[in-house]
């Protein structure tokens, strides 16, 4: 039986955008369809207060971004960079193409061909989110896809330095200080300035990602990643310390953020509840994490682990960390989250930052039918065909002819027909 030590009015579950938001969006979208750059700067100057002379940051302004780095910056990026690398590349690994004769005569086949050409949003109206340029781009670049352009809002007018570096030795074809609703719809519908892209990844806040599924269809989306979630489960043998500061580590992100503690222990969950109050007085991001704890954190009693995997597998979140006796048990146990992370060695915020699995995971839910991005959701899985011998196509045509006619499609009926009658030297009898 469940019972709350903490229960905050709004929870997860909750599957709608915050009031406003999805009008918002809508109007955005619309003028940058009709009118291209002109509504992209006005939109950029009323949310961003920021209209510089062009969008796209050139080579030297590149370059002295970089330069205004220190060097120690510059190579935790690079080595970041090089982490994200090799995980995507091991994931690479994982898509396999083939041909197969499944019949004599006839061929079927996969193939893997990389999206051609990637939007990529890298947050940065609360914090200049660099590592979602590692996460994006890096791994968009390791797919293969031929042209990356990536955008960041300048918050407050503040070129982000650390970001603009992350995208450019991401591997960024394009970088545009360019943030929210305007720098989504511009990438999808283009503008006079900015060619079209086929496909938006990267995480935003709510504005950002009801963006993004407003343009799905006209281009693909990776996910809906929005604002950051964590659930954590804990038994008797958890640090309370370590608990209270692995949920903070995520409320801090915005005060939308929701962050659970399921546990099995009364005495763990009532000392998280008094270890958060006393960590959030240090806290520099204290009033963002805060709200989010006041408004979205939860404390849930459960009487055993299986309740409690059962209740982190209902809210699905983003991120789920396992810090009881025997974590490895939930990779077995526990089907809807993002990303898993197992025992108190390791912590949310490695996946956010550096470990070098991906951190665009999703949000609100989706986690019961999609996992984060991966080096997969840049590549376009086809596949083909080919018949060798007459003899493998006339069986198929005969096949075709009765299959297609059960559904009443004469036309599709008609391919089949000829490819068995030109097997037989003949032609259709509809044909004569
Ligand atoms: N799910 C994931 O994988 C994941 C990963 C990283 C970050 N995140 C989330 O990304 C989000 C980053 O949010 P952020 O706000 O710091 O940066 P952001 O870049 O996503 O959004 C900033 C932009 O929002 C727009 N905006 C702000 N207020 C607006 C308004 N009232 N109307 C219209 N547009 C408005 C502005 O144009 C601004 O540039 C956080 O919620 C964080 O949790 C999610
Ligand atoms: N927690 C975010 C994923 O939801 C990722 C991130 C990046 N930087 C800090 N955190
Ligand atoms: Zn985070």
């Amino acid at each position: 039986m469940r019972t709350s030590l903490k229960n905050a009015e709004v929870t997860v579950s909750d599957p709608t955008s915050p009031p406003g938001v999805r009008e918002t969006v809508e109007a955005v979208i619309a003028d940058v369809r009709s009118l291209g750059d002109e509504a992209v700067r006005a939109y950029s100057e009323k949310f961003d207060n920021w209209s510089p002379e062009s969008f796209r940051l050139s080579q030297e302004q590149i370059d002295a971004a970089i330069a205004r780095l220190p060097e120690q910056t510059v190579e935790d990026i690079k080595t970041v960079q090089r982490n994200v690398e090799r995980f995507a590349q091991l994931q690479l690994q994982s898509l396999s193409e083939f041909e197969a004769e499944v019949e004599p005569g006839v061929i079927l086949g996969q193939k893997n061909i990389p999206i051609d050409a990637v939007g990529a949003y890298v947050p940065g109206g609360r914090y200049p989110l660099l590592a979602s340029a590692h996460m994006t781009i890096v791994t968009a670049k390791v797919a293969g896809v031929r042209r990356v352009a990536a955008a960041t809002p300048a918050a407050g007018g503040v070129i982000p330095d650390a970001s603009v570096a992350a995208m450019h030795f991401a591997g960024a074809d394009e970088i545009y200080l360019l943030g929210g609703v305007q720098a989504v719809a511009a990438l999808a519908v283009g503008t006079e300035t900015i060619a079209p892209v086929d496909f938006l990844a990267g995480p935003g806040n709510a504005y950002v990602a009801e963006a993004k599924r407003q343009l799905f269809g006209e281009v693909g989306i990776d996910l809906f990643a929005g604002p950051t979630e964590v659930l954590i489960v804990a038994d008797e043998s958890a640090d309370p310390f370590l608990v209270a500061v692995d949920l903070l580590s995520q409320a801090e992100h915005g005060p939308d953020s929701p962050a659970i503690l399921v546990t099995t222990s009364k005495d763990l969950g009532q000392q998280v509840l008094k270890e958060i109050d006393s960590q959030l007085v240090g806290l520099s991001t204290r009033a963002v994490a805060e709200a989010a704890w006041r408004d979205h954190g939860q404390v849930i009693l459960v009487d055993d682990l299986t309740e409690a995997y059962a209740v982190a597998d209902e809210f699905a979140s983003e991120h789920v960390q396992i810090l009881t006796k025997n974590p490895r048990e939930a990779l077995d146990r526990m089907v809807n989250y993002g990303a898993l992370f197992l025992g108190e060695n390791t912590c949310v915020s490695f996946g956010d930052k550096v470990i070098g699995t991906n951190h665009v995971l999703p949000t609100r839910h989706a986690a019961r039918y999609t996992g984060g991005l991966w080096v997969g959701k840049y590549i376009k899985t086809v596949t083909y065909q080919e018949v060798t011998t007459t003899t493998a196509s006339a069986e198929l045509g005969e096949l075709l002819g009765r299959a297609a006619r059960a559904e009443n499609f004469e036309g599709h009926a008609r391919s089949g027909d000829i490819r068995a009658a030109r097997a037989a030297g003949q032609k259709p009898a509809w044909a004569s």
